[in-house]
């Protein structure tokens, strides 16, 4: 008969202790797993993601509710154990079921810690822990404004960015004189706060908060120093504590976390505990890598496998904010037996330094430039002895002391996937041994990139260069979202090849695994079935970001902003007056100058949109859409006496050519006549720099979060060839690029000598225009389209069902 294998918890650790004992041996026991959330096993870590927009709950789901099932695993979601008799073996949950068990693991995980403060119960105050904390400040951000996070720690500053992401106002209170003092020191903590100042972040440092203030829900904190600050929502984010009542309830050792021994036993046989609730040698990990170390050797123990013991962990952190980049490993501050080597480059705001113990490397921090991070983790997890190096060339970059990439130069043992504890050698292995060739695989066959997933390129690149002429960057296949298995390339394959023309058809002949698809999948047809057939494909406005259907800027209170076109960034007498009369009328709050030389009506209410658009009398300026957005100008050789070539004529010319234009993301152009770059044109998705006899084309820059500076595609002499290359260009990327990247990230990804190889060719420049044209062909403007059909107009504006 099998054993009875129940596990508490059905969270990260728990679970992948679960996986492991399958690995080992899937038919010793009948296994039995109690969860409190009403979810399957989901990824955590990834609720940071989810915050900042990255991903959505659906997708961060890491067993479903079919792998218990294959599995045979009884799953009690919603279910908490309330108690353990470990003397009957049995364990009660708070649903009245009654289970007995030959093997119990504990994997409770922790609960966040919350100030012992006035008004902390009040509403709008919130952990950040789980999906229900998560919705609820999903849900907030679209009431209110004013956000603070208590806790400029790990979670709180990711809590913090993902919250000014739903466009919030966020201050970080913190207790430290510098952020995230349990991980960085204080140059880099400040260098920390400097970049995330410039995201937006607002930061009180050396403050106690001492009150939640307001009635029935949170208004505000107020601090020991006096001083208060606005807020109406407030989430705690100032560390955890290890889940422990129910083993202290039921007898079992505790201490700050329940004792465990190098085999994860407690004091009582046949209970274990493992994950964040476990206190192993006086630690109680908050990270997920020695959490994943933990559920190895639980799971070969309890299988009765020889396993090493479990000798504790060095951590290494990493914050998933992007535009930043921090790491820190091991024992990171210097001090009477710890000597540290410091590189400050000042001007790039990079920083790294490492820790020494005698001979041998125990932590590090970077700023800046985190490539390293992998490296010296390794050194630090062998306590390297570096008595024969050069001290300083321990923090220069592997790849340019051998010449060769960061990833060839790293040796078998070093780790790339710190999460799971993968080595390079263990995915070298599964690629030359066991077949694999995508990333996917790789993650399938040795969980590297399954959690945090910052390991993600490092595993690309690993990939590429093992494989070397056999790595095909085609089938490099990622599913487009969780709805399926496909990649944007073979669906894009099979609507053309089976003449697919609605996405409900695509879903359901290639087989998706939802009826309505998701937020992620729905689009992404949409626009991919108006690519392949422009002139055939009827435009399914419900399968459309808000924005994009209502055809303007959805804001904050609910009202929205209202940009016309205006070609080239030029304007006149009659259409400003014509704005002014409108803004007149309407009532319209506010008037603001973009930064793509735009006139922005902001605070329009949504019944009015029709009527405004009437009486502007202009075409749609496109600021919601994913399309050409606008062609900023500087005044050129009309005016300015530095001036080679007429800017304002090509960028009118460029924006009338390819307004309306649907691309996978918003498109931005600047023509600058001139390498002074008046318009900016080095930071667009296409600028033009007008030189001696002709224009420079500038692609794949960027502005934005991720700034990027365009790369020179081609020179040429005159505008019609300015014109061909831009059609052929941006038809090429229409075609080629997944929906909702840049052209910044496009480009890198295929190359940009690849595309100019592409372009090179006059025959495929010419083909590519001309499917160009035929999309550009079906363009009508919406505003018009919606001002003259009184059904839509009624649907969309006065929510009005027409039969
Ligand atoms: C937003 C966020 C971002 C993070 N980012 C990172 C990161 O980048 N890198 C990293 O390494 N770590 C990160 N972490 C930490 C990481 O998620 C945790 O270390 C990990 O999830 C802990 O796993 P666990 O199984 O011990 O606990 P949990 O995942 O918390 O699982 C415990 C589960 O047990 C359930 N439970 C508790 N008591 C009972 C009971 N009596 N009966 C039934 N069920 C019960 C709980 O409801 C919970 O679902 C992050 C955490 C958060 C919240
Ligand atoms: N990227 C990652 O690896 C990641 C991301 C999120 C969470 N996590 C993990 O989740 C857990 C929780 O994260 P965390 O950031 O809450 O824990 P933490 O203990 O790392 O940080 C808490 C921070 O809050 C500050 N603090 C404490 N009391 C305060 C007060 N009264 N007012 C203001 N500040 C106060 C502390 O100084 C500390 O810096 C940790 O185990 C962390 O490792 C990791
Ligand atoms: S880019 Fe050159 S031509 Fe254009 S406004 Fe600036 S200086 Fe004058
Ligand atoms: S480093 Fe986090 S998943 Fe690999």
């Amino acid at each position: 008969m099998k054993k009875k294998l129940i596990l508490i918890g059905n969270g990260m650790a728990g679970v992948r202790t679960i996986e492991e004992v399958l690995k080992v041996s899937g038919e010793e026991f009948e296994i039995t797993i109690f969860g409190s959330e009403p979810h399957p096993n989901y990824n955590r870590i990834l609720l940071s993601k989810v915050l900042q927009g990255d991903t959505e709950v659906k997708d961060i789901t890491l067993n479903d509710w079919e792998w218990y099932q294959e599995n045979n695993i009884q799953l009690h979601t919603g279910e908490t154990v309330i108690k353990i008799d470990a003397e009957m073996k049995t364990v009660f949950s708070d649903s009245g079921r009654v289970e007995r068990y030959d093997e119990l693991i504990l994997a409770t995980g922790s609960n966040p810690f919350i100030l012992p403060i006035a008004g902390a119960d009040k509403k709008g105050v919130t952990a950040f822990r789980d999906i229900s904390d998560t919705d609820e400040m999903l849900e907030a951000s679209k009431k209110y404004k004013k956000a603070a996070v208590i806790g400029g720690g790990l979670l709180g500053l990711e809590a913090a960015r993902g919250l000014l992401n739903l466009g919030m106002d966020v201050s970080v209170i913190h207790l430290a004189p510098s952020l995230m003092e349990r991980q960085l020191d204080p140059i880099a903590g400040k260098l920390l706060q400097k970049e995330l100042e410039n995201q937006g972040m607002k930061f009180l440092l050396e403050k106690q908060t001492e009150a939640i203030i307001g009635n029935d829900r949170a208004e505000g904190l107020r601090f020991k120093d006096g001083t208060e600050i606005e807020a109406d929502l407030v989430v705690m984010a100032v560390g955890i504590k290890p889940n422990t009542k129910l083993a202290k309830e039921s007898g079992l050792s505790v201490n700050r976390g329940i004792i465990v021994n190098d085999y994860l036993q407690t004091n009582i046989p046949h209970v274990y505990a493992v994950g964040e609730c476990a206190e192993h040698d006086g630690i109680a990990y908050g990270l997920v890598a020695p959490l994943y170390e933990q559920a190895k050797v639980l799971a070969k123990h309890i299988c009765g496998n020889h396993t090493d013991p479990y000798k504790g962990s060095v951590v290494s952190t990493q914050l998933k904010v992007s535009g930043v980049n921090v790491f820190s490993a091991g024992d990171f501050i210097e001090g009477e037996d710890k000597k540290a080597i410091k590189v400050f480059d000042d001007q790039d705001g990079i920083y790294k330094k490492i820790v020494l113990r005698g001979n041998q490397i125990v932590g590090a921090v970077l700023f800046g430039d985190t490539n390293e991070g992998s490296r010296l983790f390794s050194m630090i997890q062998k306590q390297a002895d570096v008595s024969g190096t050069s001290k300083v060339s321990i923090l220069q970059p592997a790849g340019e002391l051998a010449g060769s990439s960061l990833v060839e130069s790293m040796s078998a043992e070093e780790m790339i996937c710190g999460c799971n504890g993968v080595s390079k050698g263990t995915i070298v292995d599964a690629i030359q041994k066991q077949g694999c060739s995508s990333v996917d695989e790789i993650k399938a066959c040795t969980s590297a990139s399954r959690s945090c997933g910052g390991c993600k390129p490092l595993v690309a690149e690993l990939l590429q260069c093992t494989l070397g002429e056999d790595f095909d960057a085609g089938s490099q296949k990622e599913a487009i979202c969780s709805c399926t298995d496909l990649s944007r390339d073979e669906i894009v394959d099979e609507i053309k090849a089976k003449g697919l023309s609605h996405t409900k058809e695509v879903m359901n002949v290639l087989g998706w695994n939802t009826e309505e698809g998701c937020s992620k999948c729905r689009p992404a047809l949409n626009y991919y079935l108006g690519m392949v057939k422009p002139t055939e494909y009827k435009d399914e406005r419900e399968s459309r970001f808000v924005n994009e259907r209502m055809h303007a800027n959805i804001q904050r209170d609910g009202t929205y902003s209202v940009v016309p076109r205006m070609y080239g960034g030029v304007t006149n007498a009659k259409d400003l007056r014509r704005i002014a009369d409108v803004v007149e009328k309407y009532e319209i709050p506010l008037v603001k100058v973009t930064g793509g030389q735009r006139l922005d009506l902001f605070g329009v209410k949504k019944e009015d949109l029709p009527d405004v658009w009437k009486e502007l009398d202009m075409p749609s300026g496109y600021a919601y859409g994913k399309s050409l957005r606008t062609v900023k100008t500087c005044v050129g050789e009309q005016f300015c006496r530095f001036g080679t070539q007429d800017s304002m004529s090509l960028g009118i010319a460029l924006e009338k050519k390819f307004e309306g234009l649907q691309t996978p993301h918003k498109v931005k152009m600047a023509v600058s006549a001139c390498p002074r770059s008046c318009a900016e044109s080095g930071f667009k998705d296409i600028g033009y720099i007008g030189i001696e006899g002709g224009w420079e084309l500038y692609v794949g820059g960027n502005g934005g979060t991720h700034v990027r500076g365009g790369d020179l595609l081609i020179k040429v002499k005159t505008e019609a060839e300015v014109m061909e290359i831009t059609g052929a260009y941006l038809q090429y990327y229409r075609e080629t690029a997944n929906y909702l990247e840049r052209t910044s990230a496009w480009i890198e990804r295929v190359g940009l000598t690849h595309v100019q190889s592409v372009l090179e060719d006059k025959e495929t420049c010419k083909k590519l225009n001309d499917r160009m044209n035929e999309a550009l062909s079906v363009y009508k403007d919406p505003w018009k389209e919606i001002v003259n059909n009184d059904k839509t107009k009624k649907e969309l504006f006065e929510n009005v069902v027409m039969s």
